[in-house]
């Protein structure tokens, strides 16, 4: 049954019963219609309660009936429009989450209750449309244009206690929502209505708003690069200033298809359940994320409080697990002790606000030298440099003192797992689990399998990523896993475009416009410049171990770009050193200006090199970066180190920056159509045979010789996930 009514004396309870969040689905929308129908005929009936189950009032619509017929059946607004002309009151009892089409029925409510854990909010904007069943329309009546227009374009899930602030909710409970909402119905039997429907109410215009509005335009272009749902949201807002609410409601639908045709919702769509799957791993020996049992992790301690474990601090006592820090002398743990108090001030700020207790939710941090102290932890996270002796080091300590049964696990972002593994007692037991920075906010969270790592291992480092609130993604173990592997190529790509005759600004905006939230320069310059140096320089391919008379651009019979190794030997490393690929303010500034001396070194080096000169086009940057992602995402399928393309766009689309409404490199690829991307990189390779990251992989020929098939279809040319390096 998708819905269900009972009497409460004289007030009917429909309850829409789809787990596991109530979806709208087709049939739970023929089931509203129906139950509604009979309690506003039934003469017993003096009022109407809309509650879900599971404590759960609804996630809105249902997600994969778009595109197909079934969302045409029964719209969701006509379910509103009744409910709204209803002559007996009807009250939303909200518990969990009304959400999107959910809130949307919410509104159409005449009164609404929610329970103080509830949350509510309109995030189409984040699966690449718009509430198209009323909600860009209502709610701006209900809250006022500018509240309205931050809850939409933003699609941020709202607490009660603020939707109770903004006016979304008339009532807040401590306790049942549905009982408060049965007390308020039965209250307001008899009441009038009219001021109730929402679709009634006019609102004021005047220049402010649309100053407001044209402003509110010109920010959403800037921040959400070229994604268009954020635009047409505004819109849509705009539309119930101007038109009246039915107009409104036709120019939501326009908006909604248009939207539609670009592509981008299909995209979002993709990422959004992709995200789904990747909790859902496998494992080749056959197991999986429901057959093994995840350990419980009650302590964890972080050893090394530096950019990275500070933040994995902050993120294990945000989920209430208690944190033990670990630095390496008193000088750094002050320092460490200092930034980690500093980011828990902040959270405790965040939850007074929200109306929390800071000390019931947030768990306590200990701070300590002695490595003693983690005999009784479950789970350790190393953060110490980059550097394999030093990590060994650590771990055969923590080998040592920790109890038989913790886990170790490793923040490394690139280092073998294996390696550092082989020199503790429990090889089983050593996980990576890679953190992005700043580890308290960025949700990707790459869980490393080693050779030996245990399905425990694996099942309680995906469990403990999703209780930070991460994505967490199970690779395999190689040099540099898969985001950062597949970063080699895209840089490599990026830096022959500076050879030949582009500037990092150019390089930079082509990617931005492509919607990358950074182009490679900037993001080298965020990272460091020397962190890469150093690791080149340990390969030997720069500094003193590189051969006499090797070539400058070339390195083992490749081609080989020096650039940010001659920018590094003249201290620029940054952000951090104040020049890079561009200048800043200062050392540690953030904005950067394009720098005379780059522009001038380069063509220096353009001429002595004596390169042949691209004619400018961006779209050739554009392909050339991403085509050269997705080719190392292709290869990293075929050694069994990623299992599916999706979780690499997940990689992608939560680590680095890509943007979301082109779902993914992966799904970009297919997109543009793997015959094309094949051809592109074919052509390449044959003009420059000496980058073979450019060769096609031979996966993408195999998929693109098929005709290029849906993305879902190509798990079955890629097998199970075995480590095949
Ligand atoms: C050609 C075009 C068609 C023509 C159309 C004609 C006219 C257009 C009219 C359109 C009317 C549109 C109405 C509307 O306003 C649109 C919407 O309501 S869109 C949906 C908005 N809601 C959301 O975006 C919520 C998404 N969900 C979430 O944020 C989270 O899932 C949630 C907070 C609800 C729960 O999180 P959590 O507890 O962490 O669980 P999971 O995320 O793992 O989810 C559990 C399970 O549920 C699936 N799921 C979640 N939400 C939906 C959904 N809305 N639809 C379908 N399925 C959903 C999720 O995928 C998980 O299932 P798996 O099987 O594990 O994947
Ligand atoms: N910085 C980044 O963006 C990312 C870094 N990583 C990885 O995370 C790890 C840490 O990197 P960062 O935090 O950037 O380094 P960092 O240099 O900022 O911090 C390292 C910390 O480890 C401490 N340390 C060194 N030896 C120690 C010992 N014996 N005992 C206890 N503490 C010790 C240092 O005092 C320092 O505070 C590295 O493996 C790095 O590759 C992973 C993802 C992103």
């Amino acid at each position: 049954m998708a819905a269900t009514r009972r009497l409460a004396n004289t007030v009917a309870v429909i309850t829409i019963s789809h787990p596991p969040v109530n979806a709208l689905s087709s049939s739970v929308r023929h089931a509203l219609v129906k139950e509604f129908g009979e309690a506003s005929r039934d003469p017993k009936v003096e009022a109407i309660v809309l509650n879900g189950s599971g404590r759960k009032f609804s996630a809105g619509a249902d997600i994969r009936e778009f595109g197909t017929s079934a969302i045409k059946t029964v719209s969701l607004e006509d379910i509103n429009s009744t409910i709204e002309a209803s002559q007996k009151p009807v009250v939303a009892a909200i518990e969990g989450i009304a959400l999107g089409g959910g809130l949307e029925l919410a509104l159409a409510c005449h009164y609404r209750v929610a329970d103080i854990q509830a949350k509510v909010g309109l995030p189409e904007v984040l699966i690449g449309i718009l509430p198209a069943a009323g909600g860009t329309q209502r709610l701006p009546r209900l809250i006022g244009v500018p509240a309205a227009l931050d809850v939409i374009v933003r699609g941020r899930h709202i607490p009660a206690s603020e939707a109770l602030k903004l006016g979304i909710v008339d009532e807040v409970v401590q306790g049942n929502a549905l009982d408060a909402a049965i007390q308020l119905a039965r209250k307001v039997i008899g009441y009038p209505l009219n001021k109730k429907r929402l679709s009634t109410v006019r609102i004021s215009s005047d220049s402010n708003l649309e100053d407001f509005l044209d402003t509110a335009v010109e920010k959403a272009k800037k921040q959400f690069r070229g994604a268009k749902a954020p635009l047409a949201c505004i819109e849509a807002v705009r539309a119930s200033v101007h038109l009246s609410y039915h107009q409104g409601l036709e120019k939501e639908r326009q908006l909604f298809f248009s939207l539609w045709a670009t592509g981008q919702p299909q995209a979002q769509q993709y990422a959004f359940f992709s995200e789904r799957e990747a909790g859902k791993w496998t494992h080749s020996s056959g197991a999986r994320w429901d057959t093994e049992e995840a350990k419980p992790i009650r302590t964890a301690a972080v050893i090394g409080l530096g950019t990275m474990g500070r933040g994995i601090v902050i993120s294990l006592s945000k989920a209430k697990i208690p944190v033990i820090a670990i630095e390496q002398d008193a000088q750094q743990l002050e320092v460490g002790k200092k930034a980690v108090n500093s980011l828990l001030e902040r959270e405790a700020e965040k939850l007074k606000q929200q109306g929390s207790v800071p000390s019931s939710n947030l768990g306590s941090v200990h701070f300590t030298l002695d490595f003693g102290e983690l005999q009784d932890v479950d789970l350790v996270i190393e953060a110490v440099y980059e550097n394999m002796e030093l990590k060994k080091e650590i771990f055969r300590k923590l080998s040592s003192v920790c109890k038989p049964d913790a886990f170790l696990c490793t923040n490394t972002s690139g280092l073998n797992v294996d390696e550092i593994a082989s020199v503790t007692h429990r090889p089983n037991q050593v996980i990576g689990t890679h953190f992005f920075s700043p580890a308290n906010i960025m949700r990707l969270l790459e869980v490393v399998r080693g050779q030996q790592t245990s399905l425990t291992a694996i099942a309680t480092a995906m469990n403990l990523g999703k209780k930070l609130g991460k994505v967490a993604v199970l690779v395999g173990n190689c040099p540099l896993f898969v985001g950062n592997r597949m970063l080699g190529p895209y840089l490599e790509q990026a830096s022959y475009l500076l050879e030949e005759g582009y500037y990092p600004e150019e390089v930079d905006q082509a990617m931005e416009e492509f919607g990358f939230a950074m182009g490679p320069f900037r993001m080298m310059d965020l990272a460091g410049l020397d962190v890469g140096w150093r690791s080149r320089t340990e390969k030997g391919l720069t500094g003193a171990k590189v051969p006499q008379g090797t070539p400058a651009r070339q390195r083992l019979g490749s081609r080989y770009s020096p650039l940010a190794d001659i920018l590094c030997e003249s201290g620029r490393f940054g952000q951090k050193t104040g020049r890079g690929w561009y200048q800043y303010e200062k050392p540690g500034g953030r904005t950067g200006k394009p720098d005379p001396w780059v522009k001038d070194f380069l063509q220096k080096y353009r001429k002595t090199h004596q390169i042949k000169q691209q004619p400018s086009n961006p779209e050739q940057i554009v392909e050339r970066c991403a085509f050269a992602l997705a080719n190392e995402g292709f290869r990293i399928l075929e050694d069994g180190i990623a299992s599916c393309p999706e979780d690499i766009d997940v990689i992608y689309n939560n680590g680095y920056g890509w943007p979301k409404y082109r779902g993914g490199p992966m799904y970009y690829a297919s997109s543009v159509g793997l015959p094309k991307v094949l051809d592109t990189l074919e052509k390449y390779y044959k003009a420059n045979p000496d980058v073979p990251s450019m060769k096609p992989a031979f996966l993408l020929k195999k998929l693109a010789a098929l005709g290029g098939p849906p993305i879902k279809e190509w798990r079955t040319q890629v097998g199970k996930p075995v480590n095949k390096l």
